[in-house]
């Protein structure tokens, strides 16, 4: 599984801590910043984010704010993303067996370390249970703008 990890400025240190996480348990990420704690807008960073997973280049998305709130709105307006702001183990594990949630949002000013490793780490290994969930899931999906078909010379 290849992820994709960013923040703003609110959660840089959480994203390093949690990027030397993935790198212990051996997880491919790819950082797409911020770099530093400097101010940043977070909407940009959940697009960066977003797109990577639209295009294939990730197969699932980290998001990280103060809050996770914004982060997790933005991310939510591309097509095809369901990012999932989650707190603790349980919504974590909610988030994917429920929502087949494809991004994790979390607050770096809302959890410490020890209990947002947990989460990222129930969220990396829970699969989603599919059945009826999955007809809700198409339900959401059906709220996305019809794609224009494409055709030869168009
Ligand atoms: O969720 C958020 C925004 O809705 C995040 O908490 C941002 O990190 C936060 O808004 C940043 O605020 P700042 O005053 O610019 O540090």
């Amino acid at each position: 599984m290849k992820l994709v990890i960013g923040s703003d400025h609110g959660a840089y240190e959480l994203k390093e801590e949690l990027k030397t996480w993935l790198g212990e348990h051996e997880y491919a990420f790819e950082d797409v910043g911020t770099h530093n704690g400097e101010r940043c807008d977070y909407p940009l960073v959940a697009q960066s984010v977003a797109e990577k997973i639209q295009r294939g280049e990730a197969d699932r998305g980290i998001l990280l704010c103060g809050t996770g709130i914004g982060i997790s709105i933005a991310a939510n307006k591309f097509d095809g993303i369901r990012a999932a702001l989650a707190h603790d183990h349980y919504t974590a594990r909610m988030s994917r067996e429920h929502n087949d949630a494809n991004v994790l949002a979390m607050g770096g000013r809302v959890l410490g370390p020890e209990v947002a490793k947990d989460v990222l780490e129930t969220w990396l290994s829970t699969e989603f249970g599919g059945e009826r969930h999955q007809r809700r899931l198409d339900q959401i999906q059906s709220f996305e703008a019809p794609k224009t078909p494409q055709t030869v010379g168009s």
